[in-house]
């Protein structure tokens, strides 16, 4: 079994791929669009992805690439994310800090309070820059305790993230639909072109009347113009149950297109 995910070894996407399947073959891609993609494109049977983290909000990448591909979402995966700072040197000698935007996002104000002269860079994941870090004593990366085992760094400062409880939500793609269980969650994309009073609200309404829970809502710009968006919805059920069936019926009606995304167990609960 071949699991795609953003590399190198060492990433959080790496701790959520051996929660989600402890014998998989890893497949490591250098960004996370190619990882998103990989199922769609035969490389893999199965990819796993992160879509939102509780501070920071929405992967954007993950979402535009979603509605791109054919691979359904198969499972979801939460991993609670604790960022460590790690180095070559000491604290004293750090100059750069680097790591992924996502998690850069949530150590903001731990950087901004204990090194406001460092200069901040961007990575393509929080293990390349536990690579990166491996080559520059004044260099820290902010990552996960056990990409410091893999690049021979030292942990300065463990749990260095602004909100303890920090949760990141992963994705799982797959070639088929997983069967219902009795305990699952749907995920749709939805566009509604027309610009009118009460379109989401009507929307929305098909869920409510039917006493069906939507766990998330999330936009993103549709790329087309200004004030147009997909919305991304996650709402418990399968959309083989009869009364999800007859919501996504008749929300067809209601908006321009609406792709299911997947249905997949509903992750542990925390
Ligand atoms: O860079 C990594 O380690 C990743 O797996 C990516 C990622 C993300 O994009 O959200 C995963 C979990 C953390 O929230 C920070 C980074």
């Amino acid at each position: 079994m071949k699991l795609g995910l953003l590399g190198p070894e060492g990433t959080f996407s790496e701790m959520a791929a051996k929660k989600w399947k402890p014998d998989a073959g890893l497949i490591f891609f250098d960004d996370m669009e190619s990882a998103v993609r990989c199922v769609d494109e035969g490389i893999c049977d199965e990819s796993i992805v992160p879509v939102e983290n509780s501070v920071e909000g929405a992967v954007g990448i993950v979402l535009d690439v979603l509605l791109e591909i054919k691979s359904p979402i198969i499972g979801e995966v939460i991993l609670p994310v604790k960022q460590c700072l790690m180095s070559k040197g000491g604290i004293s000698d750090i100059k750069v800090i680097v790591s992924h935007p996502q998690a850069l996002g949530q150590c903001r104000r731990y950087i901004r309070e204990h090194f406001p002269n460092a200069e901040v860079r961007t990575t393509g994941s929080t293990a390349h820059a536990g690579k990166l870090a491996q080559e520059f004593t004044e260099m820290a990366a902010i990552g996960c305790s056990e990409s410091a085992n893999r690049y021979g760094l030292k942990v300065l400062k463990e749990g260095i993230q602004d909100y303890q409880s920090n949760y990141t939500r992963f994705f799982v793609f797959g070639k088929k639909m997983h069967a219902p269980t009795g305990n699952d969650k749907t995920s749709l994309a939805v566009y509604l072109e027309k610009d009118m009073p009460g379109a989401l609200y009507e929307f929305l309404g098909e869920f409510a009347n039917r006493s069906i829970n939507m766990t998330r809502i999330e936009s993103r710009p549709s790329k087309k113009m200004l004030g147009e968006y997909w919305f991304f919805i996650d709402v418990e059920g399968h959309a083989e149950d009869l009364v999800l069936q007859e919501a996504i019926s008749a929300l067809k009606d209601k908006c321009t297109t609406l792709k299911v995304l997947g249905s997949y167990p509903k992750a542990e609960t925390l």
